[in-house]
């Protein structure tokens, strides 16, 4: 088992996210990080370039929707009931939106409205335009200005997220939206050179992008000065205040300069949030702030297609052969668990002539952007990936999801597969149960495969069921409510709460975050 001292001298064991940390302080004391990534693309159809709304978008408008705190405002039903101003609405239109989402919907007139938000709803379902276009319309309504001549930068928002690549998703997404505005986004993360991030952002910056590492790091050299700051955003919430992320989220709340909760705007978004989170999380919201759920909390994305085949260890690439022999050429994410076997599985599909890359935190960042780019343009149509590429990634025309291996946490799983079936597509998702490794995920496993009225196998019930004795397990009984914390939780069945932590899986190969 992998122990490693932290910097503040606590322990941990191979299931602490801390390790992270140590990647960062081998960034700032090992060899020169000298990558400078491609510039954005200039071209406006580019930046707009965008995918096509899938036959199931209409019906997310009949999932339900449980809004909690008080006064909440009143959801609007259209882009125009938003109050966008001109250029933002212009690109928005531009961006191929018609008409917003649930979480857009509710979640739009409760950031206006200058309220605190923890919002919840499914994969693929828009989550990240329904934070950018309230701030980036109040930034352009107060019309900010970010200074070419500063020497500290003071940004009104700072936008933070687990993964080098995420964060650059969303600020490629601000950027697009800020489109022809005098809003500035800029986007920070480890693996690049620091000197050309910092020259980024002192060219301006309104929107502050970051990963945790890197934000402080940028904000510890006192070129980001905290005093304008309005909004503080936590995109895949739960991750930022796991055990992983938690000391970083409190640095960062700690950073001199820093609004208190009171006098910032903090929102928090993700498709999970486990209760101990919800709970932790209250630290950093003002008390009376919203708790929105699109559907279930933790619920699969229902567009996703779910199958799971029995295997053992040995059978598993032969059964890896099959499947991509039926998705052909077709975009493919294949998770594994550790970063050795996604090279090993890479290399294998190589050798089978099946045009494969892969993405893990041991490869540079030159090469992890590479993939995603070779992976996104269909010039590798298979991605070998470990938990780094789980959460949040946006890529068009993933039609399928393997897990390889299955993560142990089943809200790991739930991100996994929503890597397909987005924005109301159809995807399918097949994952390798080995029971020798993964019975422990099956009573979970099987609530979410019935939440989202998918078939689930007679010999995984009767796992699930031996695995946990008989009390009180109902496979087909309520799921989880998708309740806010502040109602006294949402376990309420007769079983005991899941035996799932909240995330030690995403931890295996840890310091490959940020
Ligand atoms: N109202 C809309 N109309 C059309 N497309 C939309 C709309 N809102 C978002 N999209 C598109 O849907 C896709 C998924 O959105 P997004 O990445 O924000 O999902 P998410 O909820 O953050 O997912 P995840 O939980 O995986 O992070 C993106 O390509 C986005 O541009």
């Amino acid at each position: 088992i992998f122990i490693f001292i932290g910097p503040n001298e606590g322990v941990f064991s191979k299931v602490s996210t801390a390790d992270k940390e140590n990647q960062e302080a081998s960034e700032n004391t090992g060899p020169k990080v000298v990558y400078v990534p491609p510039p954005p693309p200039e071209e406006e159809s580019s930046i707009f370039s965008h995918y096509a709304t899938g036959i199931n978008f209409d019906k997310y408008d009949d999932i339900l929707v449980d809004v909690s705190g008080s006064n909440p405002p009143k959801a609007i039903m259209t882009f125009d009931e938003a109050g966008l101003c001109e250029s933002l609405r212009r690109n928005v239109t531009k961006s191929g939106y018609v008409k917003p989402t649930p979480v857009q919907k509710h979640g739009i007139p409760i950031i206006s409205a200058g309220r605190d938000l923890m919002a919840c709803a499914q994969t693929g379902s828009g989550k990240t335009a329904a934070f950018l276009l309230p701030i980036l319309q109040r930034l352009m309504v107060d019309g900010v200005a970010a200074s070419k001549f500063s020497e500290v930068q003071e940004p009104e928002a700072i936008i933070v997220a687990p993964t080098r690549e995420l964060i650059n998703q969303i600020y490629l997404e601000a950027r697009k939206f800020a489109y022809g505005t005098c809003v500035r986004p800029v986007v920070v993360y480890g693996g690049i050179n620091t000197g050309y991030t910092i020259r980024e952002v002192l060219k301006g910056c309104n929107v502050l992008c970051g990963t945790p590492g890197r934000l402080l790091d940028i904000i510890g050299r006192g070129k980001v000065g905290l005093s304008k700051l309005r909004y503080l955003v936590l995109d895949e919430a739960d991750r930022m205040l796991d055990m992983g992320f938690e000391p970083d989220m409190r640095k960062l709340v700690g950073s001199p300069g820093m609004p208190s909760k009171e006098d910032r705007q903090t929102l928090m978004f993700s498709a999970t949030y486990p209760e101990d989170i919800q709970r932790m999380a209250a630290d950093f919201l003002k008390v009376d702030y919203i708790f929105l759920a699109v559907g279930v909390v933790g619920g699969a994305c229902s567009d996703v297609e779910q199958t799971i085949i029995q295997v053992d260890q040995y059978s598993k690439r032969d059964q890896l052969l099959d499947v991509l022999k039926s998705t052909g050429n077709e975009r493919t994410m294949v998770f594994v668990e550790t970063k050795r076997s996604a090279d090993f599985i890479a290399t294998f599909l190589c050798q089978e002539k099946i045009s494969t890359t892969s993405i893990h935190g041991d490869r540079e960042q030159r090469e992890r952007e590479k993939a995603l780019s070779d992976f996104r343009l269909g010039q590798c149509p298979v991605l070998v990936a470990t938990s780094v590429a789980a959460r949040g990634l946006d890529i068009e025309q993933v039609q399928h999801v393997v897990n390889f291996d299955l993560p142990s946490s089943i809200d790991e799983y739930v991100h996994r597969i929503g890597r397909t079936g987005r924005c109301g597509n159809i995807g399918r998702a097949v994952s390798f149960f080995n029971p020798e490794s993964d019975t422990p995920l099956a009573r979970s496993l099987v609530k979410v495969l019935s939440g989202a009225q998918q078939e689930v196998p007679k010999w995984l019930e009767e796992i699930a069921f031996s695995a946990h004795g008989t009390t009180g397990f109902n496979p087909r009984g309520k799921v989880f409510a998708s309740t806010d914390t502040r109602k006294g939780g949402s376990f309420k069945t007769d079983e005991p709460p899941q035996a799932s932590a909240p995330s030690p899986a995403v931890a295996a190969d840890d310091e490959e975050w940020e």
